[in-house]
């Protein structure tokens, strides 16, 4: 049904209108309630111990409803929407929130998640640490979710009976040992976070699970919102995010994608889901204006990471790279960028947690592009005097083929708090650290590639040492793009070496075809092996 006038007025809020009640102040009554949550949820004694009373639930109730029963006061915790970055010449007072449906400051600047944290730092780093270490690995709903299991920094006063989680998080840290080892010069402390090993092969799941959570929520009674649908423009990753936690909290989901632009097996995880799928003959640039131009006129809910919600699940993945070295903060992250939100995420998750105390400092940052889509990459060479948007030539790593970021200030706003820095990588730079990264047991994603390529080159100019502890975060399941790895050991790529290519060997089925093969390949020598047996 088509929404009226004034459905629309009501759903969007105007910029103009400011939240009418202020975060909530912290009250010391609800001092322990924090302590209280974790005995409730995970049988964990305040004191950390996991000696506590085990109990089973009953055999009719299912995870959600236990978790209502157990539920302690409400959060102390709070959250709203403020312009990014925070500007001297904007209103001081400007926020909104996070049940206003707002993407964009009075100034049509960007928003950014704010949480109350005097209120979040009136218990210390280790508190929190132990917190999310007592959480970590349950089916507790909801923090059997690596995102929720920081549900206090992520949206702390969502009801947990709204949240759409599939338990998402809780991600791999893969020591790259023998890439390390064989490849970079002896680099013993070489990890990749393995983000695409997820729900739905991306690390977008992270960001989907908060922002369908809160739609959720806004949907559902008290506040009954009219949200007909959610909907975003992709290069193919956010649509499969969005349509599978769409399709399990049954809201419809419209995705816009460019046509020919994104793998096979991407296009059919929304089309599987249930998604609306436009597929539209332009790049992913003409796809977000025009979901942008879209989501103002009807009622769908944007799901880009233009709507800084998103961000508040992704930085959890930063929270769970410190948990996962017992909060230790490693030298580097890398991180492939394409709309650039997640760099963003990645440094609020570090920055978070350094000021609350659970990390006495922050990773420095790297941000990797494909040469063929390197806007932010060309801005950094320039001082960071000349930003100018790009359309983006056709690359492998096709999720990141984006000329428009739009968290480009985001990015700006990581990188320089950091010291961080970008790199580049063309196609044959990429293609080959995709190769290499999977002859040492990976099975990487084009992207992860881009952030490879960029190590191998920052390892060359001496910029990251041999013992530096780094982190690539892979951003997608290798099996999302085969045919990029196809077209590679096949040696079909035009102008490509492709020199780590495997391809398999036809042999005609009879023994000594077979030895003859076998022989050469693992340079047997016959009569030393024959004199052995
Ligand atoms: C697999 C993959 N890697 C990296 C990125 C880049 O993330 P961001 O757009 O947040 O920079 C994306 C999406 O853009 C992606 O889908
Ligand atoms: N790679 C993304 C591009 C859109 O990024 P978003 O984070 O703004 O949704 C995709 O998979 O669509």
């Amino acid at each position: 049904m088509a929404a009226t006038a004034s459905s629309l007025s009501l759903l969007f809020a105007h910029p103009h209108s400011r939240q009418s009640s202020t975060p909530q102040r912290f009250d010391r009554s609800h001092l322990r309630f924090p302590l209280r949550a974790r005995c409730a949820s995970d049988g964990a004694s305040a004191s950390g111990s996991t000696t506590a009373t085990k109990h089973r639930r009953p055999a009719e109730e299912n995870i959600r409803e236990e978790a209502a029963r157990l539920r302690g006061p409400a959060t102390t915790f709070s959250a709203w929407y403020e312009p990014f970055p925070p500007t001297s010449d904007g209103d001081p007072n400007e926020r909104y929130s996070l049940d206003d449906v707002v993407y964009r400051s009075t100034s049509g600047g960007l928003l950014d998640v704010r949480h109350d944290m005097e209120a979040l730092a009136r218990f210390p780093g280790s508190y929190w640490r132990d917190l999310f270490d007592s959480r970590v690995g349950r089916t507790t709903w909801p923090y059997g979710s690596g995102v929720w299991s920081k549900k206090e920094f992520v949206l702390p006063e969502i009801d947990s009976d709204h949240i759409v989680s599939l338990f998402e998080g809780n991600s791999n840290l893969f020591w790259a040992e023998r890439l390390g080892r064989e490849h970079l010069g002896g680099m013993n402390d070489l990890w990749v976070k393995q983000c695409g090993i997820s729900h739905t092969g991306s690390f977008k799941d992270l960001g989907m699970t908060a922002l369908v959570s809160q739609v959720n929520r806004l949907r559902r009674a008290p506040l009954s919102r009219p949200i007909n649908g959610v909907g975003c423009a992709s290069t193919g990753d956010t649509s499969a995010a969005l349509s599978a936690y769409c399709a399990a909290a049954g809201i419809p989901a419209i995705v816009f994608l460019p046509a020919d632009r994104i793998s096979l097996q991407q296009l059919i995880q929304p089309i599987a889901n249930g998604a609306t799928v436009l597929s539209l003959d332009t790049d992913f640039d003409g796809c977000m204006r025009l979901i942008r131009e879209v989501t103002a006129e009807l009622p769908i809910y944007l799901a880009n990471s233009l709507n800084s919600l998103r961000l508040e699940g992704q930085k959890t993945a930063a929270i769970e790279i410190l948990q996962q070295f017992n909060w230790q903060v490693p030298d580097w992250v890398i991180i492939p960028g394409g709309n650039l939100g997640n760099i963003y995420a990645f440094y609020k998750g570090f920055e978070m947690c350094r000021e609350l105390g659970l990390v006495d400092r922050v990773p420095r940052l790297v941000c990797a592009q494909a040469a063929n889509a390197n806007p932010l990459y060309r801005y950094y060479k320039s001082g960071w005097t000349d930003f100018k948007s790009l359309v983006a030539e056709t690359t492998f790593a096709s999720a990141i083929q984006i000329g428009d970021p739009v968290s480009i200030d985001r990015a700006v706003v990581a990188l320089k708090a950091t010291d961080g820095i970008v790199e580049e990588a063309t196609e044959e730079e990429l293609m080959d650290a995709t190769a290499l990264a999977d002859l040492t047991g990976m099975f990487a994603c084009p992207h992860t590639g881009v952030a490879l390529a960029a190590l191998f080159k920052l390892r060359d100019r001496g910029i990251i040492g041999t013992n530096d502890r780094t982190v690539v975060v892979s951003t997608a399941h290798g099996l999302k793009f085969t045919q990029s790895k196809i077209d590679y050991h096949d040696k079909n790529i035009k102008d490509m070496l492709c020199q780590y290519a495997n391809p398999p060997i036809s042999v005609k089925p009879d023994f000594g075809s077979v030895m003859d093969v076998l022989q050469k390949k693992l340079n047997v020598d016959e009569t030393r092996f024959l004199r052995l047996f």
